[in-house]
């Protein structure tokens, strides 16, 4: 039997290249493959014209008539290291092979072998060594790329997957749920699908193999193609499933297609945290890996579907489809091309990210029904279908009890009308209502800006009814955003005017608001605006003597001295701050008390205004000095303990609160 061990495998691939070369007619298949110390092409040498025009004669011979030749066939089989070679059956004779011999020296092929051998950069592409016999040398070989021996790293990859096979073998790495994995689904494409697939098949016949794979699937996933992902998970649990990303780079788009949906798959079915268990990744990229270039891109919103909420999640997932430009996948304007079509790869491509897109901004019990579809428009359609109509009248609802409830508050006028302006915009992709170009349209949206105008004017300050009036009093109606100019103006020209200042706040719903209450317990001077009435409505009385609110000159108990008679039943319970040289007093009714307490959570009895002797309540506290107190309603005195702010909830604090331990 003969054997060429020097060029024993090169015959093979020269083979493999003259078989494409005679079967198939592709003249410049060599082209790519080898660049020419000097300029000329591959095609132009002698050699290659040589085996060329070989070929033509070739054809012209039967391979049974081939197989006849004794010494053609034994010479055109080889065997190595136990390794058994027959190409006998190729459309060659002994003379092609002489003539791609010829052809391998004019393309200095082995010295290119020779230069992948010693760890030059011949990936010029990717400026690197390309070594794959590195990942069969022995332990101790010596393999140098730029100055270092790459074997001992290669055997620490090689231990670390082994150690990680042989963990999942025996049971002892286990799914999210504890349960061994049984299944293995390989993702990857070109060279990461065909290595793995061909050592599969290589080992599928091979007893020990065969014996340790009983029970378990293999499957490869390279396309992007919702039927072979569908196929490749029917039948797989996730739960028992280990998915295994194969790639160089990890940046192969079809790749990460793919990886991402099935983590999608895992991860609605078992949790986010479950991936971790169930993925792992074979690449030469470790920061595209650790980056979680998996977990990114393809979610698109955080609206997600879930079944009452189609207006307001197809308005985000639309707005990033529109801005990606990839609409026409959803609308059918891009529709699918037929197989032969050259734009039929990227038609596909694009079709699956749409379609990622949508399912993994859906929640994991919707996204499953959409799994199947083939097209993104199919399965947009089907969406809208089952769900444009269903929960908008709970969703407009809802957001009409907020408009109801919005008030400018601590606000500044800007933050309050953007916060109107947010419900307006979510109200507005609930009204489907096609009111055409014309009249009618214009009727309507005059309408609208002046329930928004009346909205937002409602919601203002007291302090703004000045501006409030005048624009209410214009006809037509400004429109919105000319009265919210015109608003914010006058603010402005406030504070520039009497310093008033406003610390920029959240929202304030209705219920938040601060009420008189907390007037009535305030302590010390008054602003000028309380005095006449005009500020949060304010009607209390007002002491020209003693320049206080809560009682009238006729009343005042300075002017007039303090009465001395107790007044057990009274309706109205009054409390008088009294230090040595101030009293304030402040009138609540026994309903405002109440409501007070329950407020403040403290005993509703006849009661104090804040905690009977706890401080803790307190937001900030100071302590009185001993000769503070209060008058209460059956005209004794109870000791002041200090003094402070009590935050009622996030939004509204009552300040300057009496803190009084002994008012029961
Ligand atoms: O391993 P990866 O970086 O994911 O690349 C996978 C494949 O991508 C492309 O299809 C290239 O043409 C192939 O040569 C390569 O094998």
């Amino acid at each position: 039997m003969p054997f060429r061990p020097s060029h024993s495998l090169l015959d093979c691939e020269l083979l493999n290249l003259a078989s494409a070369f005679c079967q198939l007619q592709l003249p410049f298949f060599f082209i790519p493959l080898v660049e020419m110390a000097s300029t000329t092409l591959i095609c132009d040498t002698q050699p290659w014209k040589d085996l060329k025009a070989h070929t033509e004669d070739i054809k012209k011979t039967h391979l049974r008539d081939l197989m006849n030749d004794k010494e053609r066939c034994e010479s055109m089989m080889v065997e190595f290291d136990g390794m058994f070679l027959d190409y006998s059956r190729q459309c060659a004779t002994l003379e092609t092979i002489d003539k791609l011999y010829k052809l391998a020296e004019a393309a200095s092929l082995k010295q290119q072998i020779n230069r992948m051998y010693s760890g030059e950069h011949i990936n010029s592409t990717e400026n690197r060594s390309v070594l794959h016999v590195a990942l069969r040398a022995p332990r101790d070989a010596v393999i140098n790329s730029d100055g270092k021996n790459v074997v001992p790293d290669v055997w620490n990859v090689l231990d670390k997957i082994k150690d990680f096979s042989e963990k999942v073998r025996n049971g002892s790495w286990v799914g999210a749920t504890g349960k061994p994995l049984k299944d293995v689904i390989a993702i990857g494409i070109g060279g990461s699908f065909l290595g793995p697939l061909f050592v599969h098949a290589a080992l599928q016949t091979d007893p020990e193999a065969v014996e340790f794979a009983k029970g378990r699937q293999l499957r490869f996933l390279a396309n992007v193609d919702p039927i072979d992902v569908a196929r490749n998970i029917a039948g797989l649990n996730p739960e028992t499933t280990l998915v295994v990303v194969v790639s160089k780079t990890f940046t192969t788009a079809e790749t990460m297609l793919n990886a991402r949906t099935l983590r999608e798959w895992i991860s609605s079915a078992l949790g986010p945290s479950a991936v971790a268990k169930h993925m792992v990744a074979v690449s030469t990229n470790l920061t595209g890996i650790t980056q979680g270039e998996i977990n990114s891109s393809l979610i698109i919103t955080n609206h997600r579907l879930n079944g009452k909420n189609f207006l307001q999640w197809s308005q985000s997932v639309l707005m990033v489809i529109r801005g990606r430009g990839k609409l026409g996948y959803i609308n059918g304007e891009i529709p699918r091309p037929t197989m032969a079509d050259p734009t039929y790869a990227t038609w596909e491509l694009n079709n699956s990210i749409v379609m990622a897109w949508l399912i993994n901004s859906m929640e994991g019990h919707i996204s499953r029904t959409y799994l199947f579809f083939k097209t993104a428009k199919d399965m947009w359609d089907a969406v809208k279908e089952n769900y444009s109509d269903l929960g908008n009248a709970s969703q407009v609802f809802e957001i009409k009890l907020k408009l109801k409830d919005i008030r400018q508050g601590t606000l500044e006028v800007t933050h309050y009308y953007n916060n109107l302006k947010i419900l307006w915009q979510e109200l507005d992709m609930y009204y489907e209502a096609d009111w055409g170009e014309g009249l009618e349209h214009n009727r309507f949206m005059v309408h609208l800006n002046n329930e928004r105008l009346y909205e937002f004017l409602a919601g203002l300050n007291r302090e703004l009814d000045e501006v409030r009036g005048r624009i209410l009093g214009r006809s037509p109606l400004p429109t919105i955003g000319e009265a919210f100019a015109e608003v914010r103006r006058e603010e402005k020209r406030r504070l520039v005017m009497m310093g008033d200042s406003k610390e920029p706040k959240p929202m304030t719903p209705i219920s938040n608001r601060p009420t008189e209450t907390s007037a009535l317990i305030s302590k010390g001077p008054q602003p000028q605006k309380q005095r006449a009435g005009n500020d949060s409505g304010s009607t209390r009385p007002w002491c020209s003597h003693c320049n206080r609110v809560g009682h009238t000159k006729e009343k005042c108990f300075k002017l007039h001295g303090y009465p001395e008679k107790k007044q057990k039943d009274n309706k109205t319970a009054m409390l008088s701050s009294t230090t040595a040289d101030d009293v304030l007093d402040v009138r609540l009714t026994k309903t405002q008390l109440e409501t007070l307490h329950k407020i403040l959570g403290t005993p509703t009895t006849h009661g104090s205004l804040a905690t009977q002797g706890d401080s803790t309540l307190f937001h900030t506290y100071t302590p009185c000095h001993n000769k503070s107190r209060i008058r209460i309603a059956d005209g004794s005195y109870s000791p002041v303990a200090g003094i402070g702010e009590v935050q009622m909830t996030e939004n509204f604090s009552l300040d300057k609160v009496l803190h009084i331990p002994n008012l029961s």
